[in-house]
């Protein structure tokens, strides 16, 4: 029996962030599919910092996907060497290597006829592991992908929605806890707000389990957001940037990046903000179950016109406005999926469109396992907004002052009229 080491450590514990993630190298690795001229991947080299996530973007056919296939060997390299903590990954079978390596794919591609707890289980079963372990392990990952496991354990994926299906599939790929994760366009296939949601709650599961990810992606935004770096490729798999998310919007390498990024764009420079840069609004806050009279009280003395509610886990659960509250004797719930939220690491886009689509003007933000933060307001991201333009707009007067538009040629290099 094959059981991972990896396997044995638990999440969940508080004591900070952790990386279980491993390296990855790849040296000069090519791929060149039978019949075709020229490669698909040429001579790819770089390396995979553990415990972070890197997106490769870049145009359609570029190679992305096959570089990606490459290091769980679901395709095997035509040359060169992939590392994985070192070793060579070709010294295990493909088999045992890819009950090491968590795949997800777009739509979560579950197995249709069998339940979601018997789906995230399908691996840690592979391993050999006992039913009272693969259960618990299911459960625990059902709440960290943020469904309620007794709800959803014994549904059949046609009963979940497409963002439901998506994280059953991003929990299957955490089974057996393995160092790194592979992700193909893995959230391609929900709407936007979904979307959103379900990458907050990638960087918040990453940000507790500290795994390397390798996440494919046409989205520049996406990349931007879910990146600790970004791997921006030309075709056959060259690379035009591997730098952060920073660094590749202040200072792209080239035209072929500046295009791709888009580069100066305010708005691209507000996905780089993160909610939790700005300071959150406290407005009164109180349990399910609570008397409403001190609360009632306590919100009308602080001026606020509705209340945060939480569960005994502290995670919000509703959102009344007072009068909702009013005429009940104790502060009621809903179910947590009714209220949108937003993780501390979502940015300031997505804390725009959650607050656009929202009834109160504000988005409510949360941590680690959906725990409340806090209240984050339209006034203060249009203010950053604002503080952002002037910056940007002195940094281009700044550029101007020291390079004209027609002067831009390299020093030395003289017209000849
Ligand atoms: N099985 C295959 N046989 C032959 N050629 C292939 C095969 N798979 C991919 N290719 C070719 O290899 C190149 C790279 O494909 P790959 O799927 O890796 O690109 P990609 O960047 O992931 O593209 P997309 O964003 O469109 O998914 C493309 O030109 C593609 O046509």
């Amino acid at each position: 029996m094959t059981e991972t080491n990896a396997s044995t450590s638990e999440v969940g514990d508080d004591s900070g962030r952790k990386i279980s993630g491993a390296e990855l190298r790849l040296e000069a690795v090519s791929k060149r599919y039978p019949g075709q001229k020229v490669s698909a991947v040429e001579s790819l080299s770089l390396t995979i910092p553990a415990g972070e996530i890197v997106a490769f973007v870049g145009p359609s056919g570029c190679g992305k996907t096959t570089s990606l296939k490459m290091i769980n060997r679901l395709i095997e390299p035509t040359s060169g060497t992939i590392l994985l903590d070192g070793e060579d990954i070709r010294k295990e079978s493909a088999t045992s290597l890819r009950r090491k390596i968590g795949y997800v794919i777009q739509g979560g591609s579950l197995f249709p006829h069998m339940s979601v707890a018997t789906n995230v289980g399908v691996v840690p079963k592979m391993l050999g592991w006992k039913a009272d372990r693969i259960s618990a392990r299911v459960d625990e990952l059902l709440d960290l992908v943020g469904l309620d496991p007794d709800r959803y354990r014994d549904r059949y994926p046609r009963e979940l929605s497409g963002g439901q299906q998506q994280r059953v599939g991003v929990a299957r790929g955490l089974a057996a806890d393995p160092p790194v994760i592979l992700m193909d366009e893995p959230f391609g296939a929900v709407d936007p707000i979904t979307r959103q949601r379900l990458q907050d709650e990638l960087i918040s599961i990453q940000r507790e389990l500290g795994k390397t990810i390798v996440c494919v992606t046409h989205d520049i935004d996406e990349a931007i957001k879910l990146g600790d770096r970004i791997l921006i490729l030309q075709e056959g798999a060259k690379i035009a940037q591997y730098d952060t998310p920073e660094n590749i919007l202040a200072a792209p390498a080239n035209d072929f990046v500046a295009d791709f990024v888009g580069a100066g764009s305010t708005l691209k420079q507000l996905s780089l903000t993160r909610v939790r840069s700005l300071e959150l609004g406290k407005p009164t806050m109180a349990h399910v179950g609570d008397d409403t009279g001190p609360v009632l009280a306590r919100a009308e003395e602080a001026g606020d016109a509705a209340i945060v509610v939480l569960d005994d886990r502290e995670r919000p659960v509703a959102w009344p406005w007072l009068r909702q509250v009013r005429g009940h004797d104790k502060v009621r719930g809903m179910p947590r999926e009714n209220l949108v939220t937003l993780d501390e690491a979502a940015t300031l886009n997505d804390a725009l469109d959650t607050m656009l689509t929202a009834t109160h003007s504000k988005a409510i933000v949360t941590g680690d396992r959906d725990r409340y933060l806090g209240v984050i307001d339209f006034e203060s991201v249009t203010e950053h907004m604002r503080q952002t333009e002037r910056d940007a707009a002195e940094r281009v007067e700044q550029a101007g002052h020291e390079q004209p538009e027609d002067s831009a040629a390299p020093a030395g290099v003289e017209s000849d009229g």
